[in-house]
C-alpha cells in the first residue's frame, strides 16, 4: 500500500515542451492533493495570477471536468487549485520531480516551470512575506501581531500523504498551503484561532496566514507552531500493534482530549441546538446513494446500510449539534510529551465549505476516531479486532469522563455515524488509494450484515 504512488518522478531533461495550460493539465492529476482523479480534466484556465516575487508566480487555476459540477465547491463546474510556480531559464538539478515542464509558447516561452514549494529559496521568500504583513495584488499576508517569527528559518517540504502541502521552517513553524480552494474562510484558520482565544491548549494557534480577495475571498495558507518531537496517533497505533502493545491508556487520553476540544468548540461557537435525526438520516442516505453510484462494490450492501439510517427515527436526538472537527482520525492527532493535540480542522475535503462550517453532532467526530482504530488494526495480518475493540471502549470511556455523557449509550446514533463515515472512506479510498478499499469495505460488510 504505497502512499506516494501519485508522485511520478519527472526529470528536467525529460520535461515535455508544451503550452502552459497543457503542461498543467497533465501535471495536476498526478498530484496527491488533486481531487478530480476520477474524471478527466477537460479544460483549465487561470483565475488569478500574481507575481509573488521575481521568478515565482502565484496562481489560482480552475480545472473543469466537462461541465459536471463538483459538489458545492465553486459556483462553476470543476475545482479551483492554488499553485506556486517557479519560472527559470534553465532547470536546476535539485528541482528533480518538482519540474512541470518547458513552456512552448506565450510570455513564458522557453522557460521551465516547477512547483516552487520544492525550492528552498522560494520557500524562504514565502516566509519572509508572512513575516511582513501586507498586500501583493489580491494576496493579503496577515498575522497575530503578538507572535514573532524569526528570520532565516530553514524550510523543508513535508513529503507525507496529504490533501494539502506543508512546509516546516526550522522545526519551529509549519505552513500549510491549501491546494483546493473554496470561497470563504477556511475552518483550519477559523477554528484554531477561536480555540486559542478560548485558551484551549490542545490546538496549535495560527501565527500568520495568507488569503486572497480575487476571484473570491478565500484562505490560502496558515502558519502555526510546529510541535517538535511529536508523533501522530496513526504512527503510534501501528507501532503499538507491531510490538503487541496495549493502546488503551493512550486511547483513553485521546477520548479526554477529544472531549476537551468539543467543549471548547461549543463555547467558541455557540451555535448549538438539539440534533434532528430526520434530516441527519436523509443526508446520510443521499451520500450513500451517491457513493454506491460512484463505487459499485457498495451496491449489494445498500439495503443493510440504509437500515442503520432509518433506525434513527426511533433514536433520541443525542447531544446538541455544534462545530466539530469534521474529519477526526488517528492521523489528525499528535502526541507531544504526555499530551494529545488535535490538528487539521478543515473537515472532509470533498464536502462543501458551508457544510463543513455548520453545526454537527459530536458523535460524527467520535465515529471517525472509532473507525480509525479499526483501520489501524487491519494493517496487520492476522487482523486484530480485539485490539480495536479495546481501544474503542477506552476512547469512549475517556470521552465520557470529560464530557459527562457516554457515546456508548447512543448506540443507534453511533452506528449511523460510523456507517456514514465508512461510506465516505470507501469513496475516499476508491478515489485516492484503491489498494486500501478492502479496509472500509470490511466495515461496510460488518455494519450492513451484522449491524454492530
Ligand atoms: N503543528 C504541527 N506540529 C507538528 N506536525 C504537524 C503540525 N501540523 C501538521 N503536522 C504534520 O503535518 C501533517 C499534515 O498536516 P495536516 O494539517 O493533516 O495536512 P493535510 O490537510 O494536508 O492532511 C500531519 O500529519 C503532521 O504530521
Ligand atoms: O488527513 P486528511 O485530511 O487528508 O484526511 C483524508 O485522508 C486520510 C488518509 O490519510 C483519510 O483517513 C483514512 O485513512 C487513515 C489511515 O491512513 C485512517 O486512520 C482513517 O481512519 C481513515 O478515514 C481521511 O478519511 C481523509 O479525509
Amino acid at each position: 500500500m504505497t502512499k506516494t504512488a501519485f508522485l511520478r518522478p519527472r526529470s528536467a531533461t525529460a520535461a515535455p515542451m508544451e503550452s502552459f495550460a497543457g503542461l498543467l493539465r497533465e501535471w495536476l492529476p498526478e498530484q496527491r492533493w488533486f481531487a478530480g482523479k476520477d474524471r478527466p480534466v477537460t479544460d483549465l484556465h487561470v483565475l488569478s495570477l500574481t507575481e509573488l516575487f521575481p521568478g515565482c508566480l502565484h496562481l489560482l487555476v480552475h480545472a473543469g471536468h466537462g461541465g459536471v459540477p463538483s459538489p458545492g465547491n465553486t459556483p462553476w463546474a470543476g475545482d479551483c487549485y492554488q499553485l506556486l510556480l517557479g519560472v527559470r531559464e534553465h532547470p536546476a538539478p535539485h528541482l528533480g520531480r518538482a519540474v512541470i515542464g518547458r513552456v512552448q509558447d506565450g510570455p513564458l516561452a522557453g522557460r521551465t516551470v516547477y512547483d516552487a514549494l520544492h525550492d528552498p529559496r522560494s520557500a524562504q521568500l514565502l516566509l519572509e512575506r508572512l513575516r511582513h504583513p501586507g498586500a501583493v495584488g489580491p494576496l493579503r499576508f496577515e498575522g497575530d501581531a503578538a507572535r514573532r517569527v524569526p528570520a532565516g528559518l530553514v524550510p523543508r517540504l513535508l513529503d507525507a500523504e496529504q490533501s494539502n502541502s506543508s512546509l516546516v521552517y526550522g522545526d519551529e513553524f509549519i505552513l500549510k498551503v491549501f491546494r483546493r480552494i473554496q470561497p470563504g474562510v477556511n475552518p483550519d484558520l477559523e477554528v484554531p484561532g477561536a480555540l486559542a482565544r478560548q485558551g484551549c491548549h490542545r490546538v496549535p494557534a495560527p501565527v500568520a496566514w495568507l488569503r486572497t480577495t480575487h476571484p473570491f475571498r478565500a484562505t490560502l495558507g496558515v502558519l502555526q507552531p510546529f510541535l517538535r518531537d511529536a508523533s501522530d496517533g496513526w504512527t503510534l497505533a501501528l507501532e503499538a500493534l507491531a510490538a503487541g502493545d496495549d493502546f488503551t491508556a493512550q486511547s483513553y487520553a485521546l477520548g479526554r482530549a477529544t472531549a476537551d476540544v468539543h467543549l471548547a468548540l461549543g463555547t467558541a461557537f455557540p451555535v448549538g441546538g438539539p440534533g434532528e435525526n430526520g434530516p441527519t438520516a436523509e443526508g446520510m442516505t443521499e451520500r450513500l446513494t451517491a457513493a454506491a453510484h460512484s463505487v459499485p462494490v457498495l451496491q449489494p450492501f445498500v439495503p443493510g446500510l440504509r437500515a442503520a439510517f432509518s433506525a434513527l427515527a426511533t433514536c433520541d436526538p443525542g447531544p446538541p449539534v455544534q462545530r466539530i472537527h469534521g474529519d477526526l482520525h488517528l492521523g489528525q492527532v499528535l502526541r507531544a510529551g504526555h499530551d494529545w493535540f488535535v490538528i487539521d480542522f478543515e473537515g472532509e475535503p470533498s464536502r462543501p465549505l458551508s457544510e463543513r462550517r455548520s453545526a454537527h453532532s459530536p458523535l460524527r467526530d467520535i465515529a471517525g476516531m472509532l473507525r480509525s482504530f479499526d483501520y489501524a488494526a487491519r494493517q496487520r495480518r492476522p487482523w486484530r479486532p480485539e485490539w480495536a475493540r479495546a481501544c474503542r471502549e477506552a476512547y469512549c470511556a475517556g470521552y465520557a469522563a470529560r464530557a459527562g455523557w457516554d457515546p456508548r449509550e447512543k448506540h443507534g446514533l453511533l452506528r449511523a455515524y460510523e456507517t456514514d463515515r465508512a461510506v465516505y472512506e470507501v469513496l475516499y479510498e476508491a478515489r485516492h488509494r484503491p489498494d486500501w478499499l478492502p479496509v472500509p469495505m470490511a466495515a461496510i460488510e460488518r455494519l450492513a450484515v451484522r449491524g454492530d
